[in-house]
């Protein structure tokens, strides 16, 4: 079977499926909780047939497992975590499964065995510890090939120095007028005269072109439209099973992979032509970038492996800061208060500029209310469920076993919502970011935290706030549905993809040229 381009140029370090996106895609830490205790290991439920049980107490007999089952074989609690997830109550969920087995419970989710921890200590253990990696499901490793979530040793090293130089601020200030640029044309031409629009689509479609043309220049210009219709397709298959039957959507995935390859193969082999005869700088875009690199011996990655990388950032880049951008107009919708005082600061910051000239780096962080409100919905609505890392062997927690080969899960929502670390947890207050310094290590982790922090959080952070000072300052905006939910699949998503209804607030004197 032919799987993919990637399958057969490499080995795959490890394939298990964790059921979900990029599970992507903070020191000095006490442990906040208590420790385990014999009674809150409450009755093992007996789900697991008796033998599977027995074989699974006879291989770890001399182990001392963390409490809780395993459920059914296979399926476990995915079900149960997946209706929660979906109906938004995964909070609950968590709370409920703390409550019983305490702060690290096993389980068995997406296909593996699982220890659920909580907490910041538990975020701290899972962000750093070295005997953790990446879990990857077997359709992102075939898709995506040998990007920066499969690797180890010095090859990830290099890359990950690499892909952090290039989403450092050095470089967002130097690329930050496409945003603006891509901002601008985005806004023309999807909302200014429309009355209502739907913001998760758009936000997604706005997120896409500004990395793309961040990443690519002018290079994709004719074919974004294919190119993001074949993300999309790339995005359906990575959650997918992984069985290559035609129309299916891992075949269909599969597809677009080769198609969005072919495309980007060619436009890096122009810019290695180019780079070679001093047509092009580092800062061009991310090829060239990577090229200079190599050129310094900074890494010693193929074009191929370079290609890999590029359709990871790119994933990794536009699902997260959509899910943002779209929570942050819904949250504004119902916050009057909040959108005038953002309102003013953007406003002050556009007083010094002409109608032209795109926002700077400076201009940007002087947003500083802007992005505590995006933190504050990142808080509340965290755009990744968490982090899932697999054991390179086995490993020991608060004086528990967890063996080689098992999962190890920290969800954000479970800190980011605890009283004890945030005062009024469910209130909307962008106010407890005035003093960073007061909270707690490890409790709140939107991007993760340690070696594996994101690297694109300047980037993620350039973005947004460049969407949101031409947003509120050219609109006003209601929710079509009033009552909107959210599920959350790989990531969070309005159930009707949030429509709103449009006011345009002032001349659009800034508009696109
Ligand atoms: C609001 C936007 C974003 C959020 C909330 C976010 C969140 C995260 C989180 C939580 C992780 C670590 C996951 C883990 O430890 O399991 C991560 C990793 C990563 N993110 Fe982001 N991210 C965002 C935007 C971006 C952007 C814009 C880019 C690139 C342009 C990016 C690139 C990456 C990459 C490459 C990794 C993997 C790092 C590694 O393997 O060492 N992210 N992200």
């Amino acid at each position: 079977m032919d799987l993919a381009p990637a399958s057969r140029r490499r080995r795959r370090p490890h394939r298990r499926c964790a059921g979900g996106q990029l599970h992507f895609l903070h020191p000095g830490m006490q442990p906040t909780c208590k420790p385990p205790q014999k009674q809150q290991q409450s009755k093992p439920q007996r789900a697991i047939p008796l033998s599977e049980e027995l074989k699974l107490q006879r291989k770890y007999s001399s182990y001392n497992l963390p409490p809780g089952s395993l459920g059914f074989p296979f399926i476990g609690q995915s079900i149960s975590l997946l209706r929660a997830l979906r109906s938004n109550t995964d909070y609950q969920w968590y709370q409920d499964r703390i409550k019983k087995y305490g702060p690290v419970s096993k389980m068995s989710v997406f296909g593996s065995p699982t220890v659920l921890m909580a907490g910041p200590a538990a975020n701290h253990f899972v962000f750093s510890n070295r005997d953790l990696i990446f879990t990857q499901t077997k359709a992102i490793n075939v898709l995506i090939g040998r990007s920066i979530m499969t690797l180890s040793g010095d090859e990830l090293k290099q890359v990950r120095s690499a892909l952090q130089g290039y989403l450092s601020p050095e470089m967002v200030t130097k690329y930050i007028w496409k945003m603006d640029e891509e901002v601008r044309k985005h806004i023309d031409l999807n909302w200014v005269g429309h009355q209502t629009v739907k913001v998760a689509p758009l936000a997604k479609r706005l997120t896409f072109n500004i990395i793309s043309s961040v990443m690519f220049g002018q290079g994709v210009g004719p074919f974004k439209e294919a190119l993001a219709t074949d993300f999309e397709e790339l995005v359906r298959a990575a959650l997918s099973i992984p069985v290559n039957i035609p129309f299916t959507k891992f075949n269909k995935g599969l597809s677009a992979s080769r198609r969005i390859r072919k495309l980007l193969r060619r436009i890096a082999h122009e810019r290695e032509a180019a780079f070679q005869q001093g047509r092009c700088g580092s800062a061009d875009d991310f090829f060239t970038y990577m090229l200079a690199l190599r050129s310094e011996g900074t890494h010693s990655l193929t074009v191929e492996d370079i290609v890999d990388n590029a359709i990871l950032l790119l994933i990794a880049g536009y699902e997260t800061s959509s899910v943002l951008i779209t929570f942050l107009l819904r949250q504004l919708a119902n916050e009057p208060d909040i959108l005038d005082k953002i309102t003013v600061e953007q406003e002050e910051i556009a007083r010094n500029k002409g109608p032209n000239d795109p926002l700077t780096w400076n201009d940007v962080s002087r947003m500083k209310y802007t992005w505590k409100v995006a933190m504050e919905t990142l808080r509340t609505v965290p755009a990744l469920l968490g982090s899932f890392r697999t054991t390179t062997k086995d490993i020991e927690y608060r004086g528990y076993h967890i063996p080689k080969g098992w999962q190890v899960f920290t969800a954000q929502i479970v800190t980011h919502l605890d009283a004890n670390f945030f005062d009024d947890p469910s209130k909307f207050d962008p106010s407890r970011f005035d003093e960073m310094s007061s909270i707690p290590p490890y409790c709140f982790v939107p991007f993760g935290g340690g070696p594996r922090m994101c690297p694109g959080n300047e980037f993620a952070r350039t973005e947004t706030l460049v969407a949101m000072h031409y947003l509120v300052r050219q609109f006003r905006w209601k929710l079509c549905c009033k009552e909107e939910g959210y599920r959350k699949d790989a990531t969070p998503v309005p159930v009707l993809g949030l429509p709103i209804e449009l006011e345009t607030r002032s001349p659009p004197d800034y508009a696109h040229a």
